[in-house]
């Protein structure tokens, strides 16, 4: 398995409960989708299996190890295998492109090439063909604070296809973009991780594109594990009971008066 949750609680350092009884098992190459409303744990599901949160309580085994169990350093060499794609990637804003897409090889290579790399970006070419997948070549030597938030993230991706690792997790990859965009983005990264064998795990708020691209889609609701089944399986009351929203007063009293409408599904 490259993911296998048993019974994983997140508590953060506030003492909120994040993640309650998580128990989940992905195989290589799967590619899923987890979508929820907003606090419904999915960022700290992703920070958890990026090993940048220990789990509170559980057992967590990422790709055939307990992270929890190495040394800090093959910790780190642990993580060099995993990609990482933030909503807003963290990218220096004076960063050329091509510096930030070559970067994603950093964690597997010496420090001295890292070094070198950093000054004088050694492959091109790669970086280049990267950014191209993702209709960005153009923009190899531009600087990160010239793009707009939709190219940035695109460059994020280009970054970790680069890094070409075994498990890739995505929070809102493609929140940034127009639908069309995030539609093609989303079936960029998706052949990309179906080609490669790459696991890929995404979080989404638009659950159209989520059906549309994943096979499986898992609901996160309060921390915990709606539903978990292949997307063609999923159907409107799923849905609706994954993001009805009691806390909001119009809905709460439609809800309490057995008129609620149709769940109008988020879309990007
Ligand atoms: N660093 C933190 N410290 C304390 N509480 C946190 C922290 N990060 C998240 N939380 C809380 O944990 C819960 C889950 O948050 P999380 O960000 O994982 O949800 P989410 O599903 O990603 O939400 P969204 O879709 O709005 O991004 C929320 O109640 C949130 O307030």
């Amino acid at each position: 398995m490259t993911l296998c949750l048993s019974g994983v609680d997140q508590i953060h350092a506030n003492g909120q409960a994040a993640l309650q009884d998580l128990n989940l098992k992905i195989a290589p190459g799967e590619r899923v989708a987890i979508i929820g409303p907003s606090g419904a744990g999915k960022t700290t599901l992703l920070r958890l299996l990026a090993t940048g949160l220990k789990p509170s309580a559980g057992q967590l085994r990422l790709l055939d190890t307990d992270p929890w169990a190495l040394s800090g350093r093959a910790r780190q060499r642990l993580r060099a295998r995993i990609g990482l794609i933030h909503q807003a990637p963290p990218l220096p804003p004076r960063q050329r492109v091509v510096t930030a897409v070559l970067a994603g090889r950093l964690g597997r290579q010496s420090l001295a090439r890292s070094l070198l790399s950093l000054i004088y970006p050694l492959d091109r070419h790669g970086a280049r063909e990267a950014l191209g997948r993702l209709d960005l070549a153009d923009k190899l030597f531009e600087r990160c604070d010239q793009l707009s938030g939709g190219q940035l993230q695109r460059v994020g991706i280009a970054r970790v296809l680069y890094q070409a690792p075994e498990l890739i997790l995505a929070d809102e990859p493609v929140s940034a973009m127009d639908p069309v965009l995030a539609d093609h983005t989303l079936g960029v990264l998706n052949r990309e991780a179906a080609r490669r064998g790459i696991t890929l795990l995404a979080s989404l708020h638009a659950v159209e594109l989520a059906l549309a691209h994943f096979p499986r889609v898992i609901g996160l609701r309060a921390g915990r594990v709606l539903f978990d089944c292949p997307s063609s399986d999923l159907g409107q009351a799923e849905l609706a009971a994954l993001y009805a929203n009691e806390q909001l007063v119009d809905g709460a009293l439609e809800i309490a008066s057995g008129t609620a409408r149709p769940v109008n599904l988020p879309r990007c």
